[in-house]
């Protein structure tokens, strides 16, 4: 499915069988229409110049700091915090802290991520570190952390304080993935349990909040606040396999980053573990030359061609990583509706947990 956004709230979205395409645009409208004035009070409060680095960064101004309606996210974390708060018999309302709160930690992550990876475009315009600076990435990052724990905290009732801890275990998880993700970069082999341990800590862990921190706000007990973790959980990780894809062969018009993004980090991500574990002619061609790539120094490593990544693509897709981690995008999804078929909710609600499920293995952006 391709998945244009022209600017915030306003997306071209053709059709895919099988998925409730106007109903997912319509719960992640819904997401960003009720999180983003509370999301811009909370940037407000921030010291000058990070209210204005961050605003950009969420594409409400441009790096002049005109006014902009830039892209400021697809918005599923906010969609799912509130939608679980819907599960919990309560008003999407309810979920709206917990919304905020996800996507501020999400965002936080986002920009220490580019500057870690060196990465100069998201979102279809070049990354905070690469307009004002490192230091400004850090800050403002550090900043929307804070920001996510105080908002959290402010509620002042005990389920914000469970949402709180959820978020701040969740919080330590994507930290932690990070660092295994980091640190994979330098290593010439990974086994697929541990590439899949990183992603669930790195992106299965924020989506799992997403999909409980609403609930428990909602006044849901642990049990389940638990199950709804497990779907998000799950979800998260067929997330990460699609972002995974994406980050070889996605395409930059609907991705908003380079060709080739994660070839060009020498990323162990799923496609490429999965090729390396195939055995066979093309992955052991593929071993040699990625182990080469590891010893190459960072400028020679940047000037690489079109071409040289493309070689490196086709043969993780010959030795079947691109095929295997499609389905491992399936199997995963399959394993959050099994979670999701555990908790008691409206049927109504069901249905949308399932369609934003679905539009995640379809995604193409
Ligand atoms: C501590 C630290 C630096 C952690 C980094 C963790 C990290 C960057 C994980 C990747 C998560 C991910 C799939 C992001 C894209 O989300 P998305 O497609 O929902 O992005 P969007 O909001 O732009 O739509």
């Amino acid at each position: 499915m391709s998945t244009t956004t022209k600017n915030r709230g306003e997306t071209v979205t053709p059709a895919t069988p099988g998925v409730d395409t106007a109903g997912v645009m319509a719960l992640l409208d819904r997401g960003r229409t009720l999180a983003t004035p509370v999301l811009r009070a909370a940037v407000d409060r921030l010291a000058p110049p990070m209210n204005t680095v961050a605003a950009y960064h969420f594409g409400w101004i441009d790096a002049e700091g005109n006014p902009a309606e830039g892209d400021g996210g697809k918005a599923v974390r906010p969609a799912l915090a509130l939608l679980s708060a819907e599960a919990a018999g309560a008003a999407p309302e309810a979920g709206v802290p917990g919304a905020v709160a996800v996507e501020l930690v999400h965002n936080f992550s986002l920009l220490h991520d580019d500057l870690m990876d060196g990465d100069e475009q998201r979102r279809h315009r070049d990354t905070v570190w690469k307009v004002h600076g490192p230091a400004q990435a850090i800050l403002v990052g550090d900043a929307l952390f804070a920001l996510a724990n105080e908002i959290l905290l402010e509620i002042g009732t005990a389920d914000a304080g469970r949402a709180t801890r959820r978020l701040t275990a969740a919080t330590r998880k994507l930290i932690d993935g990070q660092a295994q993700d980091i640190s994979y970069e330098h290593r010439e082999r990974v086994t697929v349990e541990e590439c899949l341990e990183m992603e669930g800590n790195k992106t299965g862990a924020l989506l799992a909040c997403a999909a409980s921190i609403g609930a428990v706000l909602g006044g849901a007990d642990d049990r389940t606040a638990d199950t709804l973790e497990r779907y998000g959980y799950h979800l998260g990780l067929a997330f990460q396999a699609v972002d995974d894809l994406l980050g070889i062969w996605g395409d930059p018009e609907a991705t908003g980053k380079r060709t080739w993004s994660d070839l060009r980090q020498r990323k162990k991500s799923l496609p490429v573990v999965a090729a390396l574990d195939a055995g066979g002619p093309d992955s052991e061609r593929l071993a040699q030359i990625l182990a080469a790539d590891a010893h190459k120094p960072e400028e020679e490593f940047a000037d690489f061609s079109e071409e040289e990544f493309a070689v490196r693509a086709a043969l993780i897709e010959q030795a079947g990583g691109r095929d295997w981690t499609s389905q491992e995008a399936r199997r995963q999804h399959a394993t959050a509706m099994e979670a999701l078929g555990s908790v008691d909710m409206p049927a109504e609600i069901r249905a949308r947990f399932v369609a934003l499920a679905d539009f995640v293995v379809v995604r193409e952006r």
